[in-house]
């Protein structure tokens, strides 16, 4: 099917927004009128650049306030519409959207409303123009895709045909019931379909419409669900994307327009519409990989927490350090030094690499060069919407390629056995990617997204949305700031698993690791609402060990200091705790804050 997005979708000037649309691979554009109005192009030039740029115009919009109003105000009405549908024919475009009337004229009258829109569909053939009229949600009579049609229907002019818009008919609170009237519209009198999702918001659908929009897939509506009963009427127009959003209005295009088609490609793969190689989930993390200037701090840290330097790549200056499971590369390499410490890369354990690498291209992520000395194993790799390296790989499987075989042994003798491997990666989200990553790591990916938690930063409010495989086997937090990201707190962070938080914290400080002090009010508060066996609070006071219990078990964690952009965290988790210590986050950063306003940085 032909894809479509509305200029409203992107940030910029028109110029912008159709070199976005384009490079993202969309087939069409509706062009929205303030977008042409405040632009220095031409109508003529507008239509010459769609077509350079292999663009449809496939809708023009919005013709407001028409219907179902006094004739001398209709007359008014349809001197202006002949104005645009004029400038339509200069653009080529050969669609026009109406929407339902929200003026205080108009009457609630359908006969009135069928035979001003049959008026207007008369004008529109003479310039080879065809009216799609929508219901708004909002519309002063009418708000329903049924009443439109009943309206469109009683019409019965040619050029006159009803556009349905995802947003309006699922923004109130509709039941499958309601859609059911979908099937008795004829396929052939869809004009038009637009699409958006939105999270689902107790508010005024107004604004929710016009701020909160997002793609499908980032949001908490059956955009599929609708898609599929529009599909089965027969109608064969685009799928055309409309989303109002305050963070897309600001973030890049570019960017965008990439979410957007990879959000409609995912749609079409749930409706069955265009098949992509299907998702292989990675079942475990076969590595993180931390880039730094300088690997002396680093080395300190993960010494102190029992790991060991095993192995050296053969050809690059990366280490490999060890302990249970968990695998943390540091590279100091050249291309690296001027970044600053940061998580930089995740290997992901995969049943079939190339797959997973072919699904993620065919999702438009950006495949990486393969970064390889003659000898390495080839790694598949992308880029992740915050620009993570995502490594497709296989840990001791013998019919694949390993990519432990790149690394040669240094002969140290690995003793602490406090972790058992990777619990979870939490990842800082640039603010205009959040959506973006999470239906990224779902679509692509193939995890699961959990719920999002807002998490209390004494300087703002940040979110938090865990991304999970099925058996927990991969854990990944997706954490965006509100401000501008503090880089030192808002660190990414590397949680490691173990079964003794207390013996592993202990043994961390022993060997000279310095933990996250944590404030005794929160102590004091621990104790109110929980019950503990004697000295275990002390211990946990002692040691800066953080408390939370859900329905399924206990969560006991604890953070190291920061080095640049990462930190660490021992976690335990007993009895099938499925969170991330989200109730104690407020008190890590503050904590984190506290520790940076001492240290300066
Ligand atoms: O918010 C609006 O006014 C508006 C305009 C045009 C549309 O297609 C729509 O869905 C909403
Ligand atoms: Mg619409």
């Amino acid at each position: 099917m032909r894809t479509s997005i509305a200029t409203v979708s992107l940030s910029g000037s028109l110029t912008e927004k159709l070199a976005a649309a384009a490079r993202a691979g969309f087939d069409g554009v509706e062009i929205f009128e303030n977008d042409l109005l405040a632009s220095t192009l031409t109508p003529e030039d507008v239509r010459a650049r769609c077509a350079d740029l292999g663009l449809r115009i496939d809708l023009y919009q919005p013709l407001r306030d028409i219907e179902a109003v006094p004739e001398v105000e209709f007359a008014r009405n349809l001197r202006r519409a002949r104005h645009k549908f004029e400038l339509m024919r200069r653009l080529g475009a050969d669609t026009v959207l109406v929407c339902s009337s929200v003026s205080p004229h108009a009457v609630d009258d359908d006969a009135l409303a069928a035979g001003q829109l049959s008026r207007l569909a008369d004008a529109a053939r003479e310039y080879g123009v065809r009216v799609a009229y929508e219901a708004l949600a909002w519309g002063r009579h009418v708000s329903t895709y049924d009443h439109a049609w009943r309206i469109v229907e009683t019409a019965g002019h040619p050029a006159l045909g009803t556009c349905l818009d995802s947003f309006h008919m699922l923004s109130r609170g509709s039941e499958p019931e309601d859609l059911e009237g979908i099937a008795a519209i004829p396929g052939e009198k869809i004009f038009f379909l637009q699409l958006a999702d939105a999270p689902l918001l107790a508010m005024d659908v107004l604004q929710w419409s016009r701020h909160y929009r997002c793609f499908p897939g980032q949001g908490g509506f059956d955009v599929a669900g609708l898609v599929r009963r529009v599909l089965a009427t027969g109608y064969d127009g685009p799928l055309s994307l409309e989303v109002f959003n305050d963070v897309f209005r600001q973030a890049e295009a570019g960017p965008t327009a990439v979410d957007a088609r990879r959000s409609l490609l995912l749609l079409q793969e749930a409706v069955g519409t265009a098949p992509l190689p299907g998702p292989v989930v990675p079942t475990g993390v076969a590595f993180a990989e931390l880039v730094t200037p300088d690997a002396e701090p680093l080395a300190a840290l993960l010494g102190a927490l029992g790991f060991t330097r095993t192995a050296r790549h053969r050809g690059k200056p990366v280490a490999l350090w060890e302990q249970g499971e968990a695998r943390i590369l540091v590279n100091t390499g050249p291309a690296v030094r001027r970044e600053g410490t940061q998580l930089a890369a995740i290997g992901l354990e995969s049943p079939d690499p190339d797959g997973a690498a072919r699904r993620a291209e065919a999702l438009l992520a950006p495949v990486l060069p393969r970064r390889r000395a003659p000898q390495d194993a080839p790694l598949d790799a992308v880029a992740a919407p915050d620009g993570t390296e995502l490594f497709f790989c296989a840990t001791g499987r013998p019919e694949l390629p390993d990519w432990r075989a790149d690394f040669e042994d240094t002969g140290l003798p690995s003793e602490r056995t406090d972790i058992r491997g990777i619990d979870h990666l939490a990842l800082t989200q640039p603010w205009h990617h959040f959506d973006e990553a999470a239906l990224f790591h779902r679509g692509v990916l193939g995890l699961d997204a959990q719920e999002s938690v807002d998490v209390a930063d004494p300087y703002g409010l940040m979110r938090s949305r865990a991304v999970t495989g099925a058996d927990g086997s991969v854990r990944i937090a997706l954490t965006v700031g509100a401000a501008p990201t503090d880089d030192t707190v808002h660190a990414q962070h590397i949680a490691l698993a173990t079964d003794d938080v207390v013996a592993a914290a202990r043994r961390f400080r022993d060997a000279g690791g310095r933990p996250l002090p944590v404030p005794a009010n929160y102590y004091d508060d621990l104790a109110a609402r929980f019950e503990f066996a004697d000295g275990e609070l002390e211990t946990y006071r002692d040691l800066g060990i953080l408390y939370d219990r859900d329905a399924q078990g206990v969560f006991r964690h604890c953070y190291t200091r920061t080095v640049g952009r990462v930190f660490f965290e021992l976690v335990q988790r007993d009895g099938g705790y499925r969170g991330y210590g989200a109730a104690n986050a407020p008190v890590r950063l503050a904590a984190q804050h506290a520790v940076r306003a001492l240290t300066g940085g």
